[in-house]
């Protein structure tokens, strides 16, 4: 039946922006910048925002969620003997545990906000090459329409070199979450973005640049290994840059938000006609290999059943609504700092598995 003016207008979701980049890219700067936007706007629209990196000292920004108020790093690093990247790690794993209660919350404040933004911790592939990082990127993503910020350092990335390492890092990520994608050139108030828009954009003008750098040819006038390896990566990146939206920002002087904003935008339609199907798709499929485990499983107990039956009955007849689970770690909350005051609820790891009555995954 066509729709009428009567209908109630479908909810808008509010769109998540995970601001991920290498250390010291002004990740945290930007994510600042873009929260004071939203609260300049007219009428003012504040963000909800996760920090998810436990080793930052201070953030300039009042966040609702807060990985420090859930996990105390210096503790993991002292508990589990742990360097800080260790720590970082095993820190967001075991937030991770808890990221059920985090999405509940954010799916509580849906109808009120227009962002939800999440601040990653400052070494890259502890976010993006790990398990938890991905576990945090695909419940986000299937629960609100999501977009990756992904910020790039513009002052240090003007050499070809660094430039391209730098897009094929941005490639792996974009295949990896397989989630709208923004360029985030940022500190364009001390260098521009315009050669990388230009490199991007025209192939020729990025091969030249490759060639005009020291070290493309060696002794004999061949061109030496590294050059041909970053001819033919760049071919490749061609592609890639086909699917990505790409602005510039400074986060220092506030320049570009704006266009930024209008990126995320577009990147909700792109979610909602390009990835959310294809995420639903996934989700059948792993929901379906899921079951055909869990029927395989029911199936052994069955067997085994009926073997115990054989030789004389079970001994102890086990009662699926018993609450028996001794890792059962429910009394740790998360909290939405709004709503509680904060200090939060560390996870004491001093008493692991005797005060909380769970058993946290220490390393071999
Ligand atoms: N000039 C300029 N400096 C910036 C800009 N954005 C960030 N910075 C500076 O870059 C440095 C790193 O910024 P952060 O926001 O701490 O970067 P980060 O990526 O969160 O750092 P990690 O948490 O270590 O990963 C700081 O000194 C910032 O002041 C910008 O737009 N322009």
């Amino acid at each position: 039946m066509a729709s009428t003016s009567h209908d109630a207008a479908p909810q808008k979701k509010p769109v998540a922006i995970i601001t991920i980049g290498m250390a010291g890219s002004g990740k945290t700067t930007f994510v600042q910048r873009i929260n004071s936007y939203l609260h300049s706007k007219n009428p003012p629209s504040p963000p909800y925002i996760l920090n998810l990196d436990p080793a930052v000292a201070q953030v300039p920004f009042d966040s609702n969620i807060d990985i420090r108020d859930t996990v105390n790093y210096q503790e993991v690093m002292k508990q589990y003997n742990l360097g800080p990247n260790g720590a970082i790690l095993t820190a967001l794993n075991l937030f991770t545990t808890k990221f059920d209660q985090v999405l509940g919350l954010v799916e509580k404040r849906a109808e009120t906000v227009d962002y939800v933004i999440v601040d990653t911790p400052g070494q890259i592939e502890i976010f993006t090459w790990s398990a938890s990082g991905a576990i945090i990127t695909d419940a986000i993503a299937s629960s609100i329409p999501t977009v990756i910020a992904y910020v790039i350092d513009t002052p240090r990335t003007t050499a070809p070199a660094t430039f391209m390492s730098n897009m094929l890092y941005a490639c792996s990520i974009l295949y990896k979450t397989k989630l709208p994608f923004i360029l985030v050139f940022n500190k364009t108030d001390v260098q521009p973005h315009d050669f990388a828009i230009e490199w991007m954009k025209d192939f020729e003008a990025f091969q030249e640049a490759l060639a005009t750098n020291n070290g493309t040819m060696d002794g004999d006038g061949e061109s030496t290994y590294m050059h041909s390896l970053m001819h033919s990566m760049s071919m490749v990146l061609d592609e890639f840059y086909q699917n990505l939206t790409a602005v510039g920002v400074s986060s220092m002087t506030g320049d570009g938000v704006k266009e930024f904003f209008e990126a995320v935008e577009a990147s909700r339609a792109e979610y909602e006609k390009d990835y959310l199907p294809e995420l639903q798709r996934s989700r059948e499929m792993r929901e379906q290999a899921l079951q055909e485990i869990k029927d395989d499983s029911v199936n052994r107990l069955m067997k085994d059943l009926e073997l115990d039956k054989a030789k004389g009955g079970l001994r102890e007849r086990w009662d699926p609504n018993e609450d028996d689970d001794e890792d059962d770690d429910s009394d740790m909350n998360i909290i939405d700092r709004v709503d509680d005051a904060w200090p939060g609820q560390y996870i004491d790891l001093t008493n692991s598995g005797k005060s909380m009555g769970s058993n946290w995954p220490r390393p071999a």
